[in-house]
């Protein structure tokens, strides 16, 4: 069953003459958008509700309706002017990389429904499903795929979509199946027979019996794999590896929380502080940490100090264009640069920890030398923070990770820009994937150094990238030297059943498979040849 696509702007509508009037009609339509979102929330559940409220923020964001004004006051026609200012916003948003990136569905959503509102026609949407179906779109708004249940909807296939959008996350949530970026699904049939493993990300269309067979006997041998899964991460031989949550604001803290996992291993704090004309102030910081510190009670919250500049542009502090943004002023960089910006939110951690305390780790992102990791720690300890780190992102950290070690009390692993760094590729650029493989043997060396690093001197390493939600790779790094794994919260299942199948030694010999590799994927195929038969189960 294919969704009800969005109509886009009028193609045929007028230029804006009146812009006063004009701005109201669109103020309105979005206050409607925004009013339905958050009706609809009313009624969701616990996980539907954070999600669709923020849909329904950014429908009163002040920044989309400035954007929006602006071209309309350049006499750009009203539907035109919402999906001009949608453009431009998303483009921003896709640059930032990661959960940023993948906003762009809800924000592209909003853009839709306020198009239909001023056009007059419903908003997209799924239509009434007569019988179960696998419901194809190009990308599915969080607030439909809220609304789905797993009776009717028996799986979801996206041409768009990322593997942490908002549509993936629910729909795990739900427990329906879904495989996001899928070439061509829109041109499939309605009525076509589709069967998909949400699991491999698989789609067959027009399956065989012998293909339904086997996909229903590889669903059952998954649930039962995963059904063991809960408690504390560590191998089957005992040896512990904390596995956390990665979270991007304080709703999604209270949402994995609620989950069978130990802490969060990274609290991407830039999300505060995007899109806005000021900085957040020291009291609203205070309130959003509290939120976080409180959500998790005793276990682990590791903080990661604001990561913008450059490619994440803050308006209160632009420090102009450049040339190569991925390899200028950003994370700590633009931290030194605006020290009254990190000082405020370092003050903001230790008031939130002196209310709450718990296990508070607070850590710098892009730190490549020995100076700056000096600086940062200074910082946090004179604050009464009791644990200080830095991310290990850049080959140059990696390197000198005992030195760095010796100064801070922990180290993570960001995998996504240790990969971008070590191969010199671009991590916006899609076609560069390849290179981006945190497979690449010379990323899993640079991750080897650092754990010798944490060896030499007794203090912990973890990884808080993509790469440690992968239940495969997450045992090649436990293998490596690494404690903690952190992941969008859905992965930790996968990863600690696969991690209860294999003792340490094993997983130091698949690191050592993987590290001596030739390539990215002689090193996948080298790990494989040695895992336990039921860790297919889990992949
Ligand atoms: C965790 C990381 O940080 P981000 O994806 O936010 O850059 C990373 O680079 O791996
Ligand atoms: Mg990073």
């Amino acid at each position: 069953m294919q969704v009800r696509p969005a109509p886009g702007p009028d193609p045929d509508e007028a230029p804006t003459t009146d812009v006063e009037e004009a701005k109201a009609r669109v103020r309105t339509a979005l206050e409607e958008v925004a009013t339905g979102l958050t009706a609809r929330a009313a009624h969701a559940d616990d996980h539907a509700r954070p999600i669709l409220e923020a849909t329904a923020m950014m429908a009163r964001d002040p920044g989309l309706v400035s954007g929006i004004d602006t071209q309309l006051a350049a006499a750009t026609g009203l539907t035109q002017a919402v999906q001009k200012a949608v453009d431009e916003y998303c483009t921003m948003f896709a640059s930032l990389g990661g959960y940023m990136a993948e906003r762009v569905t809800d924000l592209r959503d909003v853009g839709d429904r306020t198009i239909c509102r001023l056009r007059g026609v419903p908003e997209p949407g799924v239509p009434e499903l007569d019988e179960p179906s696998v419901l194809i779109a190009h990308d599915l708004a969080p607030a439909e795929t809220a609304t789905l249940t797993p009776a009717t909807v028996r799986g979801i296939v996206t041409t768009a979509g990322g593997p942490t959008s908002h549509t993936a996350i629910l729909a795990a949530q739900l427990g329906i199946p879904a495989v996001v970026q899928v070439k061509g699904a829109t041109l499939i049939d309605a009525g076509t027979i589709v069967a998909l493993d949400g699991g491999v990300g698989e789609v067959i269309v027009d399956p065989t019996e012998e293909e339904k067979r086997q996909l229903a006997e590889r669903s059952r041998r998954r649930a039962t794999a995963l059904a063991g899964s809960t408690g504390e991460g560590a191998t089957r031989d005992g040896t512990k590896v904390a596995l956390l949550a990665n979270i991007g604001t304080a709703d999604d803290a209270v949402n994995a929380a609620a989950k069978d996992l130990e802490g969060s291993g990274l609290f991407r704090t830039e999300f505060l502080f995007l899109e806005r004309d000021q900085a957040p102030s020291l009291e609203e910081q205070t309130a959003t940490y509290t939120k976080v510190f409180e959500a998790f009670g005793d276990r682990r919250v590791v903080v990661r100090t604001l990561d913008a500049g450059a490619d994440k542009p803050l308006s209160f502090a632009n420090l102009g264009e450049e040339d190569n943004p991925a390899l200028g002023r950003r994370g700590l960089r633009l931290g030194m640069i605006r020290e009254d910006l990190l000082d405020t939110q370092i003050q903001a951690l230790a008031a939130a920890y002196e209310k709450v305390g718990g296990d508070v780790r607070v850590m710098a992102p892009m730190v490549a030398t020995l100076d700056e990791t000096r600086y940062f720690a200074e910082k946090v300890r004179a604050a009464g923070l009791p644990k200080v780190g830095v991310m290990v992102e850049v080959p140059a950290a990696a390197l000198r990770a005992e030195q760095i070690l010796s100064i801070v009390d922990f180290v993570s692993i960001g995998t996504n820009d240790l990969s971008q760094y070590t191969m010199a590729a671009d991590r916006m650029q899609g076609e560069l994937a390849p290179l981006l493989d945190p497979w690449q043997p010379a990323v899993l060396q640079l991750i080897k150094s650092t754990c010798g690093g944490g060896r030499a001197t007794g203090k912990p390493v973890g990884v808080c990238g993509e790469a440690g939600g992968d239940p495969l790779l997450a045992l090649v790094l436990v293998g490596l030297g690494v404690s903690s794994l952190s992941m969008a919260p859905g992965r930790v299942p996968a990863v600690r059943a696969a991690l209860r199948l294999h003792d340490l030694a094993t997983c130091q010999q698949m690191a050592a498979y993987a590290v001596d590799a030739g390539s990215a994927t002689a090193a996948k195929e080298a790990v494989m040849g040695i895992v336990h038969p039921n860790l297919i189960d889990l992949l």
